[in-house]
């Protein structure tokens, strides 16, 4: 028998392995490992897809078996590497194996499942219901758009197997197609026909110069009409003349098309020249060896990742480059693109779904063999992979927040051994687990000291604005910093405001009860937005009117707090009116291309200052930016998280590192409430060693990553006492499972309590030696598997990093 194991688009417990169907013989020859398939499922034989995992010409099986439906694939769209790959990380993130395939693939190979209405019988069927139908005995169903009585009756004729209700698999993953040409004449025929047409047929005088001019060349319709100027109405006709052959050709979209000049490698200084030695130096050998850049800002990190690129491929290998999503700015473009070319395909989220998708086609068919993507181009189908490049590795969004809870890093580590390629883990602030591994001999640890041309490190000044607020009453500005800023206007250099808050007022509260407007679906004040005029929910969207009385007892005294980034902008303009400012965050961002945009009008010299949130501190190189602001750097100091003071530090060296980053000195201020702490402290020196190894200490005394490692477990329910008891059940599990070293904290509700109005309790382990973790967890997985059923969700998250 041919049989093929399947793994099925059935996310649950039981259906983690994978099934067994025939296939059936017109699809022996075509069928491969890797190809999505259509597949009957469960009792009523609904269609669903699935992966085929492998195949086996002569198996045996005891029992019914169903038959493959359908191919969805002509190749296969995963390769061995990955499909390996997604077992293994399955296992490592507590995930269904097919959730992490359908991570791996552009979204829009992810099937979607339509509803579908079947006449199996229409004699003595009620006129409404046979009106559904129309001329056909298949219609496309939605259960919403029919009224009660329509569907108590489809309910009944079901019953009686007059109507029946299937499931059509629909793929998305659609080519674009466009119409190209092709002459069929030869040029001696063009110019035979050319001594017959009227003087005044300009259009098809034109059509035959061209066919003997190119008369072997294939071209694009559109390009046809626009390059040669010949309208397609005479296209068609010398198509029905017979003299070109017209014909649908399949289209990549290519958003880059013809916008980036090229650019050639920089001569690299010493230390940039000696990091590109010991790097290629593994690629030549096929060394898996994990390399920790440590470059301080400005130190020409890019250039290392560029030129390692070139010489892996030079060995006719190919490399996979990752940058956080919101660095791929233009710039980043420009210099990848600029030196690879059309080798380079980009994946990130800016793309519509279908240039991801022909981005993804040109990497798996070996067009493209440099990939540059966020997060989940990790998963781009490469082969003979010879370098991986993660820039900015301490950043949080590497690790994705939903399942499969994969840290971009461990696939990077996997794939890096599978291929025998190095890694290079690039920052100005490393996290403290890979720094510590470079300590302990685990990564090997590369410098950069110094900036390029030696340029030091922007002077960094704190202001203290508990004074500030005492001696002027100032909250956002303090003296200083706005003097700076009108010393730098008037020499026309540019200024980089960083306030970590979005949005207008953080939060509107009575000034007779104290009553504080909270979103109704989450435990989290409401943000006061002036350009929309309305009251937002950062977490779940939600939207109400500004309030003009206290919902809670009726007074009219309604303050509001805190403030954000519109509200300071619009203080800003009012005391540096000349000034142009552009506002970059969430909300000036959401439209596509409008980061870009911004950046590119700034980069242009068309704005004085650029004011946002964390979004500008990374990786803009703006050779005229000398002065840098951070308005409130305690936003994230406060937060109830162990990696606080980290991100504390890395945001505000980050940030400091846009200033005077070509021949001008910067120069940065940073405005906090507590002057002192150590992550300000050292964040002001741009002593990241220093800050090392403080806060190792730190975590040394309080048994935190990387002395310890941790998991978070949770359950979320709408109902809040049985998402507690749940958790109340799941730490006496743990306490009888595990050993008396690991430290358990909680269970006790999550910072925010509610979310989208479901309530989250959680326990977070944290351990050293622990061999019965991963049994206990698994255990803890599938027994509370079933409670999803009925909205109780169970939720493993290792290595978090959220703690809240
Ligand atoms: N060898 C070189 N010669 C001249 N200029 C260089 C050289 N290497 C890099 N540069 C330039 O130095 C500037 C800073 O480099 P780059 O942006 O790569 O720094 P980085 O280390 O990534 O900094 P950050 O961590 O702050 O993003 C860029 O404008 C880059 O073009
Ligand atoms: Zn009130
Ligand atoms: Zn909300």
């Amino acid at each position: 028998m041919n049989l093929a194991k399947v793994i099925v688009d059935v996310p649950t417990m039981q259906t983690n392995e994978p099934y067994t169907y025939l296939v059936p013989d017109e699809l022996n020859d075509k069928l491969q490992k890797g190809m999505r398939v259509i597949v009957p499922f469960g009792n009523g034989g609904r269609k669903i897809q699935g992966i085929v995992w492998d195949i086996d010409n002569n198996g045996t099986f005891d029992g019914e078996l169903k038959e493959i439906s359908g191919l969805l694939d002509l190749d296969p769209v995963l390769n061995t590497e990955l499909l390996d790959m997604s077992k293994w990380m399955a296992e490592k993130t507590y995930s269904f194996q097919i959730s992490c395939i359908l991570t791996m693939l552009p979204s829009v190979m992810r099937a979607k499942y339509q509803k579908q209405l079947v006449l199996n019988d229409s004699s003595e069927i009620d006129d409404d219901i046979l009106a559904i139908f129309g001329d056909d005995n298949v219609v496309d169903f939605d259960v919403d758009e029919y009224p009660a009585s329509v569907l108590k009756k489809i309910i009944q004729y079901r019953k009686e197997n007059k109507l029946s209700v299937e499931y059509k698999v629909s793929d998305g993953a659609k080519a674009k197609k466009i119409y190209a040409i092709k002459p069929n004449l030869t040029t001696e025929q063009a110019k035979e026909e050319l001594t017959k047409v009227r003087k005044n047929s300009k259009n098809l005088i034109k059509i035959l110069d061209f066919i003997i001019n190119h008369n072997d060349k294939e071209i694009a319709q559109r390009k046809l009409v626009h390059d040669f100027d010949i309208p397609e109405a005479a296209i068609k006709s010398a198509v029905d003349k017979g003299w070109f052959a017209r014909f649908l050709q399949e289209e990549y979209r290519n958003p880059y098309q013809g916008k980036i000049g090229t650019n050639k490698p920089l001569k690299l200084n010493d230390d940039q020249q000696s990091a590109v030695d010991r790097i290629s130096a593994a690629t030549n050998r096929n060394q898996d060896t994990v390399f920790l850049l440590e470059g301080v800002t400005g130190s020409g990190k890019t250039e290392v990742y560029l030129q390692s690129i070139q010489k892996a491929l030079e060995l006719g290998k190919t490399a996979l480059m990752l940058v956080p999503e919101i660095s791929l700015t233009p710039q980043m473009v420009k210099r990848v693109k600029g030196r690879f070319g059309n080798r380079v395909a980009m994946l990130h989220s800016g793309l519509s779904n279908g240039e991801k998708y022909d981005e993804w086609r040109r990497v798996n068919n070996g067009e493209a063999d440099v990939v540059v993507g966020a997060r989940s181009a990790i998963f781009a189908p490469l082969d003979n992979i010879g370098i991986i490049i993660m820039d900015e590795e301490h950043e949080a969004s590497y690790k994705q927040d939903d399942s499969p809870r994969y840290h971009t890093r461990d696939v990077a580590k996997w794939r890096a051994s599978f291929h025998n390629c190095p890694l290079v883990l690039g920052s100005a602030t490393p996290s403290l687990e890979s720094r510590a591994r470079a300590t302990k001999g685990v990564y090997q640890l590369i410098k950069l000291p110094h900036r390029i041309n030696n340029q030091s490190l922007p002077e960094v000044r704190v202001i203290d604005m508990k004074e500030e607020v005492k001696n002027s009453g100032q909250e956002d500005f303090s003296s200083e910093l706005l003097s700076a800023i009108n010393n730098r206007l008037q020499k026309h250099e540019q200024i980089v405001l960083m306030l970590n808050r979005r949005g207008y007022s953080s939060f509107v509260m009575c000034r007779s009860c104290g009553f504080v407007l909270h979103c109704p679906n989450c435990d989290i004040s409401l943000t006061l937005h002036m350009d929309s005029r309305t009251m937002k929910c950062h977490y779940c969207g939600h939207e109400e009117p500004i309030p003009n009385k206290c919902k809670n007892c009726g007074s009219k005294k309604i303050r509001y707090y805190g403030t954000g980034t519109q509200k300071v902008q619009e203080k800003l303009q009012s005391l540096v009116p000349n000034a142009r400012i552009l506002r970059m965050d969430v909300d000036t961002t959401r439209r596509k291309g409008s980061h870009e945009r911004i950046l590119q009008k700034f980069g242009n010299g068309e704005a004085d200052i650029l004011l946002g949130t964390q979004m500008i501190a990374k990786g803009l190189d703006f050779p005229n930016v000398t002065l840098v602001g951070v308005l409130n750097a305690d936003t994230s100091l406060d937060l109830p998280d162990f990696r606080s003071s980290e991100r504390t530090f890395n945001l505000l060296t980050q940030v400091s590192g846009r200033a005077g980053r070509a021949e001008k000195k910067g120069l940065v201020y940073i405005q906090t409430f507590n002057p002192d702490h150590y992550a300000i402290r050292l964040a002001q020196r741009q002593d990241y060693e220093l800050f090392y190894r403080k806060e190792m200490n730190v975590r040394h005394q309080t048994n935190y990553p990387p002395y310890y490692f941790t998991v978070k477990i949770s359950a979320s329910d709408v109902n809040e006492a049985k998402a507690a008891a749940k958790m109340y059940e799941i730490a006496k599990i743990l306490k009888a499972k595990l050993s008396d070293q690991a430290i358990m904290l909680g269970p006790s509700p999550s910072s925010i309590l509610k979310l989208k109005n479901k309530y989250y309790y959680q326990i977070i382990i944290k351990y050293k030696n622990e061999p019965n973790m991963k049994p206990c967890l698994e255990y803890i997985l599938n027994h509370y598997q079933k409670d999803a059923q009925k909205g109780l969700y169970v939720n493993i998250d290792p290595d978090p990093l959220n703690f809240m």
